[in-house]
C-alpha cells in the first residue's frame, strides 16, 4: 500500500548515530521492495578507506566533503531507502538533496544510543572518555537539524527494528507531499 503511494520516492533515514538508521533502512527496503543504500559504506568504498581513516587521513572537512558528493550521486536514483551518516544535517546543501525524498528523523534517547554504542570503535567523533556527554553535545547542537525531516520517529526502549519500520510506513501516507500523492 505505501509503497504504491511513494512511487518509487527515497527514503532518507536521518538521526543520531546509533539510531538505528542502517539496520531499520534494511527492514524498510524489504518491505517496500526497495534498494538499500548505506551512505558510509559507499564512501568508504570510494575512498578505499574506513570512516576512521577518512577521519584521519582528510580531516573532518574532507571526509563531509565525501559525503556530500556520495549523496548528490545516490540522489539521481529511484527505489531506495538510504541510510545516511548522523553529520548529513550539518551542511545546507545536503538539504536539497534530502528533500528529493522523505525525509525520516529517528529519534532515539541517548540513554538508548549509549548503550548501543559504549563499545564501539568505528565512529571517530564518539572516541571520548565521556561518550554521553559527548552524545548530549552532539544531539544539542544538531536536534533543530534533524526536526527539519518530513516525519519524527520516536523510538522507545526495546522496540525492534521490524517494529519501528512498519511504525514508519503506517505514517508515510500522513505526509506525502501532494505532487507524490
Ligand atoms: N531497534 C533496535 N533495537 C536494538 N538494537 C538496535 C536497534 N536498531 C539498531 N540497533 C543496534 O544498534 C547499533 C547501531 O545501529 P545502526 O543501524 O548501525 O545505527 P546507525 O546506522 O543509525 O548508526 C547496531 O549494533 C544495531 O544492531
Ligand atoms: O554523526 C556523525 O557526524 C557521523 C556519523 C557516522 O554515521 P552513523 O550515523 O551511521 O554512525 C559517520 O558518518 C561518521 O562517523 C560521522
Amino acid at each position: 500500500m505505501t509503497n504504491n503511494l511513494l512511487k518509487g520516492v527515497n527514503l532518507y533515514l536521518i538521526g543520531m548515530m546509533g539510531a538505528g538508521k542502517s539496520t531499520v533502512g534494511q527492514v524498510l527496503a524489504q518491505h517496500l521492495g526497495y534498494g538499500f543504500v548505506d551512505i558510509d559504506t559507499v564512501i568508504e568504498t570510494a575512498g578505499g578507506k574506513t570512516i576512521t581513516q577518512l577521519f584521519q587521513d582528510e580531516g573532518e572537512s574532507g571526509f563531509r566533503q565525501l559525503e556530500t558528493e556520495v549523496l548528490a550521486q545516490v540522489c539521481s536514483f529511484t527505489k531506495l531507502a538510504i541510510a545516511t551518516g548522523g553529520g548529513i544535517v550539518l551542511r545546507q546543501q545536503n538539504w536539497s538533496y534530502l528533500h528529493h525524498g522523505l525525509i525520516v528523523w529517528l529519534d532515539v534517547p541517548v540513554e538508548i544510543l549509549y548503550a548501543r554504542l559504549a563499545e564501539d570503535t568505528t565512529r571517530p567523533l564518539l572516541q571520548n572518555s565521556d561518550l554521553q556527554g559527548k552524545l548530549r553535545s552532539l544531539l544539542e547542537q544538531r536536534q533543530h537539524l534533524y526536526s527539519q525531516a518530513d516525519l519524527r520517529i520516536t523510538v522507545s526502549e526495546g522496540e525492534t527494528p521490524e517494529q519501528i519500520a512498519i511504525r514508519v510506513l503506517n505514517e508515510i501516507p500522513s505526509v506525502l507531499k501532494p505532487t507524490e500523492g
